[in-house]
Formats: C-alpha cells, structure tokens, sequence
C-alpha cells in the first residue's frame, strides 16, 4: 500500500475456492492503481496486486493448477495518478505494464480523447503483444490515415500446465462516443464475419471472452448466442466490466460471466473445474463443469489471507519497487496538494438525493450558483445543468486534495448555453431529460436496439445494472453474528473471542446468479439511493414570478440529450445556437469553488 495509505481492516472472511483454470480479474481501475488511501478494506495498490498474483501463480504451478490474468478495460480516467499528469498517464503506461496480465482488451474511457486511444495504441498495445485483444475495434493511424485493427482479434493458446486449449476474444460493447481516431464495431456485425465465424468453429476446451461490456448486456448474450450455434458443448468463460458493479450470470451450466466492480476495490477470481482436455482425454469421465467467482476486496489482510502469507512475506521484490514507482508519481504529481477541508461525508448513492449529505444536493445548491456566472450575462436568469454521471465518486470528510479532484471528476467537461431560452421552454428540459427516457432513446433507436442517446448514459454508469434503490433495514451487524450464519467463513486475525468482534466494515453484499456468498469478505451492507439522470440550479431567478427568458446552461456532454429535449419542449435549436458558457474545465471551476469556500485542515 501507498504511504499513508488507510491500514487495512480485519474481516470474516470466504476462501478462494480453486479449480483447474483459475483467473484474477480487474476492470474498470480507472487509475486507481495507487488503491483507496482513505479506506482500509481498498487501500492495497497496484504494487501489492503484483506480490499477490505471483504468490497464486506459484500456488497454481505447485499443484499443476494454471493461473491467467485479465483485464477489460477503462484503466484509465479517474484518479490523480492518470489524470493529474501533463500529457494525462504520464506516470501510468509504466506503472500498469509491470503487472504480467495475459488477456487484455480496450475500454471506452481508452478512446473518449483522441489522445488517450493514440497513447493506448502507441504503448499499451506494444507493452502486451499478443495478449492485446481488440475484436471489434480498429484505429486510424495518424500519419497515413490507414484503417487497422487496434491490436489482434483474438488469440489462441495453451496453458502452462493443464495444457488446456483457449480460444480468446476481447470486445468493447457498442460504443459511439470514441474520437474520430477509433472506429468501434457493432458486436452483432462483428460477430458476422468471417474470421469470428472461423474462430467459433475451432474445437477449444474452453472459450475465453474477454469484453468491457457489461455482463447482463445484449452484446455478450449475441456473442454467447454466436458461439453456442457452432459449439453445445464448450465450456465458455465471460469476462464483463463497464457497469462498475460486482456480478455473474450464468448463461448455461457451461457458460459463465462475472463483472468484477470499479476503481480497484476488487479484484475478481473465477476457476473452473471439469474442463475436458485433448490432452488428457483419458480422464474425459469428468463429470462435468463447474464454475466458482470470489468478489476479493483489494484489502492487503485479505491478499495475505488468500496466499497464506503475512506483511512480512508477502510482499515481493517486484510489488515493492512498484509501489515505490507509484508513490514518487503521487510525489511528483503532489497529489496530496490540499485545496481544503470537506466538512461532511458527501455521497452519490448513500444517501438520497435531495438530501443534506447528497453530492448532488451540494453541487445544485452551493457549488452551481456560484461557478456558473458569465460576467457579462450575470445579471440574466439561467438553468444550469449537471449530468449525475459527471460525478464518479464520493467525498469524504477531511481534506480535499488535488487526488480528490480528479477522483470526483476527471473530465474535460465544459459549460455550454444557449442565450434567452424563452422559460416555458425551458424549464420543460429536466422532466425530460429525467423522466423520458423512452421518448430521448426512440428519437436515436436503430433498428436493432437502443441507440446512440440512450439516455442511460447521461446517470451513473452502477444504475446500468441497478436500477431501483436499495434500502437496507438492518445496519447494526456485527462480524461475530455474521461469522455464525455464513458457511466457510473464518475470522481474519487471530482474535478467537467473538464477543469482542468489531462491527463489520460496510462494503459489498453482493447478491448475483450463484447466491449470496461471491464476496470474500463480510460486510454490512451499504444502502444505495438511484439518483436522476441530471441535476439543475436556478440561479439568478426574480424573487417573485418567473423570468421571461433564461441562459440555459449545461455540460457540453449532455448536448444532444439537451438539444432533443429542447425540441420535445417546444423550442427548435440546433448546435450553431451553443456557446461556450465560460472558460475553464467544470473540474477546475469545483476545485475552485472547493479552494475559496472550504478551510484548510
Ligand atoms: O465526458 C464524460 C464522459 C463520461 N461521462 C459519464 O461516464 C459514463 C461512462 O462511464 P464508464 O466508466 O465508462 O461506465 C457516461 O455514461 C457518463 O455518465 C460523463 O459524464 N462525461
């Protein structure tokens, strides 16, 4: 873990259950290779994840086991460590690579910047060869516009030791935000052509798909669909991201997915058993596949815990010099740079929205009114805007650093209006761009399914699979009660007396297809509260009555939600009717705002 970082906590904890084929998964890091500094149960890094997956890979050759590694996309955008760099991944690309992953596909958040999908190709790519996976994506080479794959469509390999026959894919799902250097192919066409079609009729033990789409998406269904037309019988190992969110699905009794959360909080572990091999085909009397998933928190006690080491022996040579190389980044970057003192928790979903501890509500209230004034049209009423999935993360109480900023919100995002909206036009905008969703997604709908302005994509990415609140009644559980009820559990730490257990930290409770037992450790649960697609700020508004006209004002993101809203309002505007609002980033106005409004500590 990183200097500084939160000590890790002692939990209950379920075991890693192994199989022949065993897999450790990330998704979603969003540069938070550095880990959570402010939470113990996540605060391992990058560096410690190197340690770990040496120990397992050990363990895995010791007993004849295999050990593979992969990740699925959106490495980057979200924390300091990625962002806060000039160009952005200064420190990153170096930092990543050192992990030995063997199957690893592209995100959205790779291609939103033309930038970033040049720098993801120029050494991303290279930096993993052939476990490089790109199956839908092509990139637009710079200098002579030739259209090529961005890394290979899929590979074919063996394993160390079981010898097992794969076959791998790596998808993106069907993005459309990406710069104009990517090309993103739809899946259900993809898995048209012919080399797919070619790969699927390959005699594998085991397919492996390897996809940032999310795991209950129509694209992995199609691609499953694809690949059970030409194979009843192949076992299939799906590998989902996206929806930042802990699941798995299981397609069929020899199909299985899971999706192993956001931000390094987990790192996911799959292993099947069963699995048929050409090679030992006298041992074919195996009774048939079976599929395991482990939600494993990022929780240095608990990678102790899983390879039967302590903080002496765990960490490796390697894991410690990345960790050095992540914090002379975090140095360098001054990443600790304290802009001032958040005086309360703010959540995104911890707590409802409007409500005094909603991040939202903090935004719409203090931050907006003040940030969202043009100097020249100050005096002029206006509406402004926010999009919830602007906002990727929660503020706790204590300093507000330049980390915190990029954490919060690590976009480019600039306020846009449009001048002297007549206000009964207006003011219909947010009732649409929140509660029609069905009308915004038919205006972009393709034939074959949502399209484009799918209005899903202006809210946060977790209400893709979660999409009614979560209230939990009972919040009081104890590590001792839990440890009771739950089959397989066992204490981390030596304390046997559980009348002195302490409260259980609140994390994941992860409920998905196999059950309730996916996390390794036992938390009490956390509530979650849905949250709008986008908020709004009246700002400058008569103190009796209503203005004729506003500024309407929004993040260039929104933009065409926000057009066709308008038009379904009764107004006709068109991007030539948009202007820049003000200069400066939205995340540099709110760390602005943070910098006057809130003390130091
Ligand atoms: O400029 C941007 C880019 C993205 N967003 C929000 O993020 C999600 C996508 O997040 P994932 O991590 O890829 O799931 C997108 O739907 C937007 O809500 C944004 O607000 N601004």
């Amino acid at each position: 873990a990183q200097p500084g970082a939160a000590s890790p906590v002692a939990a209950p904890m379920r075991d890693l259950q192994w199989g022949q084929l065993n897999f450790l998964h990330t998704t979603d890091t969003h540069g938070w290779h550095g880990g959570h500094l402010q939470e113990s149960q996540y605060s391992a890094d990058w560096g410690d994840y190197i340690s770990f997956a040496h120990h397992l890979r050990k363990r895995a050759d010791d007993e004849g086991r295999d050990l593979l590694l992969v990740d699925t996309g959106d490495r980057v955008e979200g924390n300091g460590l990625y962002d806060a760099s000039d160009p952005k991944g200064k420190y990153y690309f170096d930092i990543y690579r050192e992990q030995d992953v063997d199957i690893i596909c592209t995100g959205n958040h790779e291609l939103y910047q033309a930038s970033t999908a040049e720098g993801e190709h120029r050494r991303t790519v290279p930096n993993f060869k052939s476990n490089y996976l790109a199956s839908n994506l092509d990139y637009i080479d710079p200098k002579s516009g030739e259209r090529i794959p961005m890394a290979r469509r899929y590979k074919k390999f063996q394993t160390k030791n079981q010898k097992i026959d794969i076959v791998a894919f790596g998808f993106l799902f069907d993005f459309t935000g990406h710069a104009n250097n990517t090309v993103v192919k739809k899946v259900r066409d993809t898995i048209k052509e012919e080399w797919f079609q070619q790969a699927i009729r390959e005699k594998p033990d085991l397919f492996v798909v390897i996809g940032h789409v999310g795991v209950r998406m129509q694209e992995f269904e199609d691609i499953y669909t694809a690949i059970r037309k030409q194979n009843w019988h192949t076992p299939i190992a799906f590998f989902g991201g996206h929806a930042h969110v802990r699941d798995a699905v299981s397609f069929d009794d020899k199909a299985f997915a899971i999706a192993s959360g956001r931000y390094m909080e987990t790192i996911g572990w799959m292993s099947v058993d069963g699995i048929a091999t050409k090679a030992a085909a006298e041992n074919k009397a195996l009774s048939g596949v079976t599929f395991k998933r482990r939600y494993i928190d990022n929780n240095l006690l608990g990678l102790y815990h899983h390879s039967g080491l302590d903080r002496d022996s765990f960490p490796t040579e390697h894991g410690r010099n990345v960790i050095k190389m992540i914090a002379t980044a975090r140095k360098e970057l001054d990443l600790d740079y304290t802009y001032g003192c958040a005086p309360r928790d703010l959540w995104m979903t911890r707590s409802p929205y409007p409500s005094e501890d909603s991040i939202y509500s903090w935004l719409e209230g203090e931050v907006l009114p003040d940030v969202v004034v043009n100097e020249e049209r100050k005096e002029k009423s206006r509406l402004a805007i926010l999009n919830t999935g602007a906002i990727r993360f929660d503020i706790f109480k204590g300093p507000f650093t330049t980390d915190t900023t990029f954490i919060v919100s690590p976009f480019l995002s600039v306020l846009n209006y449009i001048p002297d909206v007549p206000y009964p036009v207006a003011k219909g905008v947010i009732d649409l761009l929140n509660n029609a969703g069905q009308i915004l997604d038919a205006a972009s709908e393709t034939p074959d399914g949502p399209g484009p302005l799918d209005s899903r994509f202006m809210a946060i990415p977790e209400q893709f699979a979660i999409t009614k609140s979560i209230i939990h009644e009972r919040k009081d559980y104890s590590a001792a009660s839990l440890e009771q009820s739950s089959e397989g559990q066992k204490p981390l730490g030596d304390d046997d007396d559980s009348s002195r257990k302490p409260a259980l930290v609140g994390g994941y409770t992860t409920v998905d297809d196999l059950g309730e037992d996916g996390d390794d450790a036992v938390h009490s649960p956390l509530d979650f509260y849905t949250v709008p697609n986008c908020v709004q700020a009246e700002i400058s508004f008569p103190i009796e009555g209503e203005p004729d006209t506003v500024d309407l004002v929004f993040l260039d993101f929104i933009q065409p939600w926000v057009l066709l809203a308008l038009k379904f309002s009764g107004g006709d505007y068109g991007a030539k009717d948009v202007s820049l609002y003000k200069n400066g980033s939205f995340t540099d106005l709110m760390a602005g705002w943070i910098k006057e409004n809130w003390k130091l500590c």
